[in-house]
């Protein structure tokens, strides 16, 4: 899996891969990060990026020309690529969009705007509009991030041999079951002691009954299509 991200802060997304479960990835050559700086794609020697807005209003904007020669920069490999905007605007990003994603796209291009946004016009260049979350940053690149750490634990290999049991989860439509490690007795605070039992069934038992209450009480919206037998075990918490 190769991403190519445009940004004017390439040091933002250097900095964040360099590290962690990615950090790993990128050294067992399981994905290729290249980071373009958007400056070098400008035309002018003050390498400008961005203007003031048509029709008024606050901020600046970012042109559409540095996006225009960088994407056909790319493009000139002839190789396909997913072209994806990150934007408040766009599509939510979930779970199974990282899945996606990872199953259909051997390369994704992540383009990072500043400011108030992008020229309008550099949305007939992109495949997908998507937004990280219903709140706003103040540039692409954290979403950026956030869609390359997300997809890249989804690829065969990346996690080790840690089990993606959180993206599993997910992916079934519940939140995680609470973790726990040494000490067993931390100030008075015991460790449940279904954990220390050995029970393998019990113990799967007793966390799926915990990842239902953690989901019933914060993401409700996440309870959709269960199977019938966590169904049972939904209707035993109510
Ligand atoms: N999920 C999500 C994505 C973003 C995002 C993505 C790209 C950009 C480029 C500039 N901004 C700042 C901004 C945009 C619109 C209006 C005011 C400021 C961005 C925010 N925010 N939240």
């Amino acid at each position: 899996m190769k991403f190519e991200v445009l940004t004017i802060f390439p040091e933002i997304i250097e900095c964040y891969i360099k590290h962690g479960v990615l950090g790993k990835a990128l050294n067992k050559g399981i994905v290729e990060v290249k980071v373009y700086n958007l400056r070098d794609f400008t035309s002018d020697k003050h390498k400008k990026v961005d203007d003031y807005p048509y029709g008024g209003g606050a901020g600046m904007v970012m042109q559409i020309e540095p996006f225009y020669n960088a994407i056909m920069h790319l493009k000139a490999d002839e190789k396909p690529r997913k072209l994806v905007l990150l934007s408040p605007q766009g599509r939510k990003f979930t779970q199974k969009l990282a899945q996606k994603f990872m199953e259909e796209s051997k390369a994704m291009v992540l383009i990072c705007g500043r400011y108030e946004g992008i020229d309008e016009r550099v949305k007939a260049f992109v495949d997908e509009e998507v937004s990280i979350g219903d709140y706003v940053l103040s540039g692409g690149e954290l979403a950026a991030l956030v869609i390359i750490d997300s997809v890249v634990r989804l690829i065969p290999g990346a996690l080790g041999d840690e089990l993606s049991a959180v993206e599993d989860s997910f992916m079934k439509g519940f939140l995680d079951y609470p973790h726990y490690t040494r000490p067993e007795d931390f100030k008075g605070m015991k460790v449940p002691e279904v954990l220390l039992s050995g029970d393998h069934k019990k113990i799967a038992l007793w966390r799926k009954r915990q990842a239902l209450k953690n989901t019933l009480k914060n993401r409700p919206d996440l309870l959709k299509n269960l199977s019938p037998e966590d169904m049972r075990i939904l209707k035993e918490l109510c």
